[in-house]
């Protein structure tokens, strides 16, 4: 069994980062790459030749590469449900088979996505996507960054069970033009399906005289979405072999594939077999997704860190923080390892975020001033999304960069208060444009990133048994089955009598 040793990420102690840069001429390009149009400069971070090295060798200890080649190869790298994790087939990257299985199924995606363009379902204007967590956020993400001009569709997303989100949704829409689109790799969850219902019965109470016939099921789990009524030529599956949180690539990018058309869907998962190339071939000093999880770890292991602050200074990517809580949090927020033993060291920090420039004045002070070091990450675009004639973007972009060169350089000041201690982390990201190849390229890096943590700490990035205990229990409830403690039982009482 591997148990990471930290013994020598514990004892590196590298200088102040101003100190760094002044004593290596080298050092922005040791550690800056360009990758797919996506410039990744981590030299404002803590990483050093030695710490590369001691990281390399904890790596070798890991078997990152070999982990990585079954990773593409479709091995059973999900231990503990005895499954692959073929997200990157769905970009042409696996085993022969899974990849032709994958093209497969986008070539059925797009076919039905051609009829209902064509009105085979009947007119269709509005889509409303029910799902949730992987099922919702990678959509909502590439429609809410891609989408601003995306005239085909008006899409709404709903996730939540509160009434509020499907209610809102659809006072919108039109049920005579609105496609229901219920994507859920499992076809169980119960919000979904509660919602899906809702939709159902809106479609009903609208005057459509055949709902069936305007539903369409994403899912990896089509003898569900059978037995609840959508006819099999609607269906769009997915393999199972591809995780929740990894699947927008899958049909369940149905939305952002309809929205956005199908030629940006397959420049999103060519960006991100770029970047696929880029992880499984860069040795590792190279190799931004693993450097990403040395700095990630020496920050979590050696310094303490227990969260990770994501800002993206572009509008197109406000919901980047929130799908990636979802991706790092949910894969790597574990405490046991693969094999199932209790971990003695942090796993995942909390990831958490916002945009810039709003989040510099809400929650900055914290990152300059405050007692918690916290590594940060910024991701800006050259190519402005606006079209205003004052300077807006350049304002964005230069914030940005301040921001980080403040973080780092500090400034001292005889009234404490005053005072900047500097010599805090970020990490930056500048990506040419915002188009479906980039935004894929950056995706995927976060995909590849959290499974180099994963496999330097030793935990199964792509299991979630942590997810399950809350929603049994709300389960059970509803059945009035479940015995709760005295403050549960009194709080229930209060709500329902
Ligand atoms: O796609 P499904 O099966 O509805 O699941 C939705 C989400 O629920 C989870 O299982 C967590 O509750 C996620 O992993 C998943 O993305």
């Amino acid at each position: 069994m591997a148990i990471p040793d930290w013994t020598h990420i514990r004892a590196l102690d590298p200088a102040p980062l101003t100190e760094l840069f002044a004593a290596d001429p080298g050092r922005l390009a040791m550690l800056s790459a360009d990758v797919a149009g996506i410039h990744f400069d981590w030299s404002k971070t803590h990483l050093t030749r030695a710490a590369i090295d001691a990281f390399a060798a904890l790596a070798e200890q890991m078997g990152l590469a070999a982990k990585r080649d079954a990773l593409f190869a479709g091995a059973a790298v999900n231990v503990t449900e005895g499954r692959a994790a073929e997200h990157s087939a769905e970009r042409g990257d696996g085993a022969p088979e899974s990849v032709a299985r994958a093209n497969a199924l986008h070539a059925r995606m797009r076919a039905l996505i051609d009829a209902i363009e064509a009105e085979a379902l009947g007119p269709v204007r509005h889509i409303v996507h029910i799902g949730i967590g992987g099922s919702a956020l990678g959509p909502d993400l590439l429609i809410d960054a891609l989408g601003r001009d995306a005239d085909r569709y008006e899409v709404a997303i709903v996730s939540n069970v509160d009434g509020l989100a499907i209610e809102d949704a659809l006072s919108r829409f039109d049920p005579g033009a609105t496609l229901i689109a219920i994507a859920s790799k499992t076809f169980t969850t119960t919000e979904t399906m509660l919602n899906a219902e809702s939709a159902l019965a809106w479609l009903r109470e609208g005057g459509v005289e055949d709902p069936y016939g305007r539903v369409i099921a994403l899912t990896a789990n089509p003898d569900k979405a059978i037995e609840w009524g959508v006819d099999e030529t609607r269906i769009l599956p997915f393999s199972e072999s591809v995780g929740g949180r990894y699947s927008l690539w899958s049909s369940i990018g149905f939305p952002a594939a309809a929205a956005l058309g199908w030629a940006a869907f397959e420049e999103l998962l060519e960006g991100a077999a770029e970047m696929d190339r880029h992880f499984r071939l860069t040795p590792a000093e190279r190799n931004m997704p693993v450097l990403a999880a040395f700095a990630d770890l020496f920050y979590a292991q050696a310094g303490g860190c227990q969260t990770r602050g994501v800002f993206a200074y572009d509008e197109r990517l406000r919901l980047l923080p929130s799908y990636l809580q979802q991706l790092e949090m949910e894969s790597n927020g574990k405490s046991v390892t693969a094999e199932g033993e209790p971990v003695a060291w942090p796993t995942a920090p909390v990831t958490w975020g916002g945009v810039g420039t709003d989040a510099q004045h809400a929650v900055f002070q914290l990152l300059h001033q405050g007692t918690h070091l916290i590594p940060v990450e910024l991701i800006g675009v050259i190519e402005p999304g606006d079209g205003m004639a004052e300077d807006h973007h350049r304002q964005l972009l230069l914030n940005m960069f301040a921001q980080g060169a403040a973080l780092m350089a500090g400034r001292g000041h005889a009234d404490a208060a005053r005072a900047y201690p500097g010599d805090r982390p970020t990490a930056t990201m500048l990506l040419d444009r915002l188009d479906p190849r980039t935004l894929g390229a950056l995706i995927a890096f976060y995909e590849h990133r959290t499974f180099a943590n994963a496999v330097l700490l030793g935990i199964n990035p792509f299991d979630q048994f942590g997810v399950e205990l809350g929603k049994e229990m709300a389960k059970a409830a509803e059945r009035g089955g479940q015995d709760f403690d005295p403050s549960t039982t009194d709080l229930i009482r209060r709500a329902f009598g």
